[in-house]
């Protein structure tokens, strides 16, 4: 059956928002559910303005220059005609948690210790000035209000997509203000379009009619878009096909490793790409080998920004920062007017988890930087952000682990439910088992810290009468993006999986996530658990660690400020304890 928005909202609204919703599971579709989830996640874009932290003069939009724009998005007024394409594949996630006997909880236990998120923002960055964003930002409710091109709204509207969610209402308006961003949503709000629709609005066939007078004057690639994995490389790589259409895809060239490396070469050459998107190792290669011209390029996306700083690709991403649109590749302020202020490339730095050491990469490398989060646009000049502990006194507050934690604060979409339960290391697949029946969850990604046990867990799932597939970095690349097409067409209800599958990964009928392993800290729990419930979807965290690491969850639960309960599985049904039983 399907529904309008309207018609869920007036049948389904009521129902969906308390817990006998997940009781009547079965009798109402998942496609009915996701709709009205995903409906009320946009929704909450509209919900007007933000004010950060009331404490200075006020700033508004106006004077981030983004005033004029909103304004050239406001001619007319299109009703949205409804939210995001509905997953293709039904599934429900059965969740009656039962409470154990002993006790009188309540289903929704949650812990005392746990306050709910207040703000993305790492605790100690302290906003000096307050910036008043302006309502029109955010009042946004269709694609037409953001100032995108007609060419462009009309291959989302083909692909399905009608309205933005709240992060693409905020991040759209300021980067086609060219300012340099630092985007931070929580995972699976749809960041990747955030970055993708203003730079589509400026290069390649969908651009504005101001930036088609203009342009012969450039060639070669004008963005870059740099991933830490080959999965996520791909993934990007099929959304810019997608919104580019069939008859521009070539347009867009993928540069990840494990592909062939002469043919990435040879199709730069032959196809002239606009966009490459790639890893960091494979760019700067091929950047050094001289086959790939950069230096005009307009766009330097890093996605996953706060991985790909990390230590393990230092050197490629030091080549691609100093590399990346380093001499003048726009036209002149004359010709493009008052928005063509800049001639070096934009910097967009985009992750759920934007810890301190981001921050202060985005402004030295920027020009007025901004952090764009749903639903606030924050200078960055004006948020306090600790420097790096230089004695043990400074560590408590400032050192390297202290930040990580900080940044996952938020990372996390408001629809998922998180759980743990204790089990001995070698009954941990039979909970896993019980777990999957206990929810009925059809679409499991399991994850564990090492390649080798993988395949053991999947041959004990598989002689349970579960269908399971590994995918880790062992795997040749075909083999990769076979078992994950396969995983993603529902040939398999459970992946167990590595790091490697822990960020921007995009399964949306994706209704469950299990740690098989304690994950190293809290922002990669919120990677890892982003996995499921994206956009606005239902989605189910459960970590299953033994006795003695339960503290471990409890101490990440305070750091992600998530109500993370202890549960466990018996008789096929979920059973949520109360934190005072357990400790
Ligand atoms: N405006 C929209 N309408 C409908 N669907 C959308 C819209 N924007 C994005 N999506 C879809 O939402 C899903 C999540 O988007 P995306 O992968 O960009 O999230 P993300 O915020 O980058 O997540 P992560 O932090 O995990 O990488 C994708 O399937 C994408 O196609």
């Amino acid at each position: 059956m399907r529904l309008s928005i309207g018609q869920v909202h007036r049948n389904v609204l009521a129902l969906a928002s308390s817990r006998s919703c997940f009781v009547l599971g079965d009798r109402l579709s998942f496609r009915m559910l996701s709709q009205q989830r995903a409906a009320g996640f946009h929704q909450t874009a509209w919900r007007g303005s933000q004010i950060v932290q009331d404490r200075g003069s006020p700033l508004t939009l106006a004077s981030l220059e983004v005033q004029s724009k909103v304004e050239y998005g406001k001619k007319e007024k299109i009703a949205r005609t409804g939210g995001p394409k509905p997953s293709s594949r039904g599934s429900s996630l059965n969740v009656k948690p039962r409470v154990s006997s002993s006790l009188s909880v309540k289903p929704r236990v949650s812990s005392p210790n746990v306050k709910p998120a207040k703000s993305a923002l790492p605790k100690s960055a302290g906003v000096k000035k307050t910036l008043k964003v302006d309502e029109a930002l955010f009042s946004a409710k269709s694609f037409e209000e953001l100032g995108l091109t007609p060419l462009l709204i009309d291959r989302l509207n083909k692909e399905g997509l009608t309205a933005p969610t709240e992060v693409q209402s905020a991040a759209i308006p300021i980067i086609a203000q060219k300012h340099d961003v630092v985007i931070q949503s929580y995972t699976g709000s749809g960041k990747t379009l955030a970055y993708l629709l203003p730079i589509l609005s400026e290069i390649g066939p969908l651009k504005r009619p101001m930036e088609q007078d203009n342009s012969e004057k450039r060639s070669g690639i004008e963005a870059v878009i740099v991933a830490p994995s080959r999965e996520l490389g791909m993934q990007i790589v099929r959304e810019v096909e997608k919104i580019l259409g069939p008859n521009d895809k070539r347009l867009v060239q993928q540069l990840v490793g494990g592909a062939n490396r002469s043919r990435q070469e040879e199709a730069l050459k032959k196809n002239k790409p606009i966009i490459v998107v790639g890893t960091p190792g494979r760019i700067s290669e091929i950047s050094a080998a001289g086959k790939l011209q950069t230096h005009g390029c307009r766009f330097l996306v890093l996605d996953e920004v706060d991985q790909l700083l990390s230590f393990n690709y230092r050197e490629d991403m030091h080549r691609i920062l100093e590399h990346v649109g380093r001499k003048s590749g726009t036209t002149s302020r004359d010709i493009l007017g008052p928005l063509a202020r800049r001639s070096e490339r934009q910097t967009i730095l985009v992750s759920a988890t934007i810890p301190f050491s981001v921050i202060r990469a985005a402004r030295s490398w920027g020009h007025d930087p901004v952090l764009i989060r749903a639903k606030s646009v924050v200078p960055l000049d004006s948020i306090t952000v600790p420097r790096p502990a230089l004695s043990q006194a400074d560590a408590n507050s400032s050192s390297p682990s202290n930040s990580v934690n900080q940044a996952a604060v938020g990372s996390l979409p408001p629809s998922l439910e998180h759980y743990y339960c204790t089990a001995k290391a070698q009954h941990k697949v039979d909970t896993l088992r019980r777990c999957i029946h206990a929810l009925e969850a059809q679409t499991v990604i399991a994850f564990m810290n090492n390649t080798k046990p993988l395949k053991d867990v999947v041959f004990k799932l598989e002689a349970r009468g579960i269908e399971a597939t590994e995918l880790h970095g062992d795997l040749g690349k075909l083999a990769r993006s076979t078992v994950l097409k396969k995983f993603k067409d529902g040939e398999f209800r459970v992946l167990v999986t590595n790091e490697l599958s822990a960020r921007g990964l995009d399964v949306p009928e994706c209704d469950l996530v299990v740690n098989l392993d304690l994950p190293t800290d809290s922002t990669h729990y919120a990677h890892r658990a982003g996995r499921t419930g994206r956009l606005g979807r239902k989605g189910i965290v459960v970590t299953i660690c033994e006795e003695n690491e339960a503290f471990v969850v409890r101490k990440m639960r305070k750091q992600l400020a998530v109500a993370i309960k202890p549960c466990e599985f018996t008789e096929g049904e979920l059973v949520v304890h109360k934190e005072e039983d357990v400790e």
